[in-house]
This record gives structure tokens, sequence and C-alpha cells, in this order.
């Protein structure tokens, strides 16, 4: 197996809109993949489909060497997620919802109930263990999402947008945590946009731009693409992934920016 995550021309409309369009991925085991794009773009569907949570309408996936379509248990059992919208249970509480969680996983009690302790303190919810899921604010069920998403242990992590709505303290641990699965050998999948995030952590990087890839490799390979193009243009210094991530976007749209633009009323 050379791959974690592989697709070939991976596609699905939604009627006659075409939100992934003949995506072609590939992901090395170990690696930390940063999957970027503009609202819209179609990495959200991506994921859906990576996870088994969307059907593809053409295309294959192979994940960790197994084809997705044909043996979708043997590949959800080796892989986390958390979706777009969490799809947590609100009547349970965080302990509850864990222990379900283990338990579908095949994880004997004790396990289950050590590893949710050691969540539930790592994620700084050991103290709403009473609370009802749906009684938690955003950024405390995104925690919950992703313990529950990792009680597992994983070998790949599907994370979409895993920073939105958590502080800045859980987004350190969070990060240290993700870093530590690396170190282990374990292979993450990330979609943010929150770009100094993923410069700081993801090793490869693809950006999506209405359905189609765009841009696809190691980051350093992409700066130094979009760099000797900076230079042509007259700028030098080192880019930032934000800095990149614009002109790459913007050479696509060839308008003009939208920091460039005026809403000339409003004040
Ligand atoms: N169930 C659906 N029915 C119709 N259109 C859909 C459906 N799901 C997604 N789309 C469309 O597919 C496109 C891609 O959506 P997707 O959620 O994958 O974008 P995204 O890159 O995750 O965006 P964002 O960064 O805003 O979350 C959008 O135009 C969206 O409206």
């Amino acid at each position: 197996m050379n791959s974690a995550i592989a697709t070939s021309g991976l596609t699905r409309t939604f009627g006659d809109f075409v939100a992934v369009d003949h995506v072609n991925l590939n992901v090395a085991p170990g690696q930390f993949f940063g999957f970027l794009g503009p609202n819209g773009a179609g990495k959200s569907t991506t994921i859906k489909m990576l996870t088994g949570l969307l059907a593809p309408t053409s295309g294959s996936i192979e994940v960790l060497g197994v084809n997705f379509t044909k043996y979708p248990l043997e590949v959800k059992r080796q892989i986390g997620v958390v979706p777009e919208g969490m799809a947590l249970l609100g009547r349970l509480t965080a302990p509850e919802y864990l222990r379900f969680v283990g338990e579908m996983y095949g994880l004997d009690r004790a396990t289950t109930l050590q590893r949710s302790e050691e969540l539930l303190e790592f994620m700084n919810l050991a103290s709403e263990t009473k609370k009802l899921i749906t009684d938690f604010s955003h950024g405390m069920q995104k925690k919950l999402a992703l313990a529950a998403a990792v009680i597992h242990a994983p070998r790949i992590l599907f994370l979409d947008e895993p920073f939105e709505g958590v502080d800045a303290v859980a987004a350190g641990t969070l990060k240290q945590m993700l870093q530590g699965m690396i170190a282990r050998g374990a292979t993450i999948f990330l979609t943010s946009h929150v770009l100094e995030i993923v410069e700081r952590l993801c090793s490869h990087v693809a950006i999506i731009h209405r359905g189609k890839l765009i841009a696809n490799g190691p980051l350093e390979e992409l700066r130094s693409g979009v760099y000797a193009q900076s230079e042509q243009d007259g700028q030098t210094g080192r880019l930032t992934l934000e800095e990149i991530f614009i002109r790459i976007i913007g050479k696509q749209e060839g308008a003009t920016p939208a920091t460039e633009q005026e809403l000339s009323w409003l004040g």
C-alpha cells in the first residue's frame, strides 16, 4: 500500500450542479494534509465521500489500500471523522456518548471508560459530565466530536473545520494532540479556513476551487512555485500560506480581489 487515501476521478453532482469534479487525490501514510478552498468549493462534499457519509456519483476511493465502495465497514473501523455538522446525540451526556461510540467500535468497557475519562480531561470537559450534549456550547460540542473521533485510535483522522468555534487554549491542546498522532504514524486530512494553523501543521496542501483541484503538493513546493511567479511581479520575500491561497484563487477568478472593492454606501 502506497497511499493512505487515493481517489480517482472522484465526482459528486447535485442535480445538474457538479460540486466535486474528477478529483484525483493521493495522500501518503503519515502525512498531515490540508484540504483548502473558498466557501462552497467542495471541501465538505469531498470529506463526506471520503468517510462514507455521501456516495460519489462516479470515481473511486481507496483508503489504506481498501476499496471504500466494496468494503465500507473495513475502512470505517480504521478512520475517525469530525464531519461538518458533527452529528452528536444531543439527549446523551458526554460520557454516555463516548461510551456509545467506544462500544460501537468494539472497545471493551474498561478501555472505553479509561479513554473517555482521559479524553474529557484533555478536552477540558471533565466538569461537564452531567449536562446533556444539546446544552453544550458550539465549541464544547466540537471538542466532544473530536474526542469521539479518536477514541478508537484511528489510523486516519478526517477533520472538517476542527478549529471553528474552539477557544485559543483548546486550539493549542488540539494542535498538540494532532501532532502527537502524526508522530505516532497516523494520517490526518483536514479542512480549515484558519490558514496560519494549516501552515504550522500541514506538510502537504491541496486547493479545490469550484469542485476542481487547482493545486496539490508539498507546501514548500507550492510556496516556491507561487514565489517564482511573485518575483516576476516584483514582490520578494517569503509568502505566507494566506498569500499563496489568495494568489492562486485570485488567478482563477481573474477578478478584482474583494479587498480592493468598496461598499461605498457603508458608512
Ligand atoms: N445536498 C446538497 N444539495 C445541493 N447542493 C449541495 C449539497 N451539498 C453541497 N452542495 C453544494 O455543493 C457546493 C460545495 O459545497 P461544500 O459544502 O462541499 O463546500 P465547502 O468547500 O465545504 O464550503 P465551506 O468552506 O463554505 O464550508 C456548494 O455550492 C453547495 O451549495
